[in-house]
């Protein structure tokens, strides 16, 4: 089975190859057609919907998975949040959502400059690409969940529905 994921960042390619170790798993660059940084949850899933209908589009592909992050606001909290999309060769969308956590107000004030996530998180560790990395959940978790062990989850929920589906 071959499945076609949206980015060519290893934290989302790997949480696939994870969740789906039988598999053939492809990533490759997508648009999200949202926002590089997205503010909220709708803006969040339509970006991994997209990027999950591309791939899977793509030719032989089984399965397309789209994985985005972002953040979204619950009155003045800025919280991290993540979302994942799978789209299957029916063009059947089956989507879910990662663990949220509320980000510092320093966080914040970066993105509200326009600066995107992954930029103020290097800043703010002072290392280079967490994005890539342990993410900032893994930063505000004290490296307890990598942002690769956040999309796993996601992945598995997205696995899980379809399969279930499967029957
Ligand atoms: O190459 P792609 O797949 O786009 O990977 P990305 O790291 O840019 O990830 P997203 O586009 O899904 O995330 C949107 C923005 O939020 C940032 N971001 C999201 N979650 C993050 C995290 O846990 N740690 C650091 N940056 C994060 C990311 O760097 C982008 O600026
Ligand atoms: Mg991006």
């Amino acid at each position: 089975m071959k499945i076609y994921v949206g980015s060519k960042n290893p934290t989302k390619v790997d949480s696939v190859k994870r969740v789906f170790p039988e598999a053939e798993v492809v990533g490759m660059e997508v648009e999200s057609k949202v926002a590089a940084q997205p503010f909220s949850d709708e803006e969040t899933l339509e970006g991994a919907i997209n990027r999950a209908r591309e791939c899977a589009s793509h030719h032989k592909s089984k399965l397309g998975i789209g994985l985005e992050g972002g953040v979204m606001e619950i009155e003045d909290d800025l919280y991290l949040c993540n979302w994942g999309a799978l789209v299957d060769e029916k063009e059947n969308v089956y989507s879910a959502s990662g663990a949220r956590i509320r980000l510092p107000d320093e966080v914040k004030a970066g993105l509200e400059k326009g600066k995107e996530l992954g930029d103020v998180m290097d800043e703010y560790a002072d290392k280079h690409d967490v994005r890539s990395n342990e993410g900032a959940i893994g930063i505000f978790t004290n490296g307890l969940i990598h942002r690769e062990d956040m999309f796993t989850h996601v992945v598995q929920l997205l696995k899980g529905q379809w399969e279930f589906d499967q029957q």
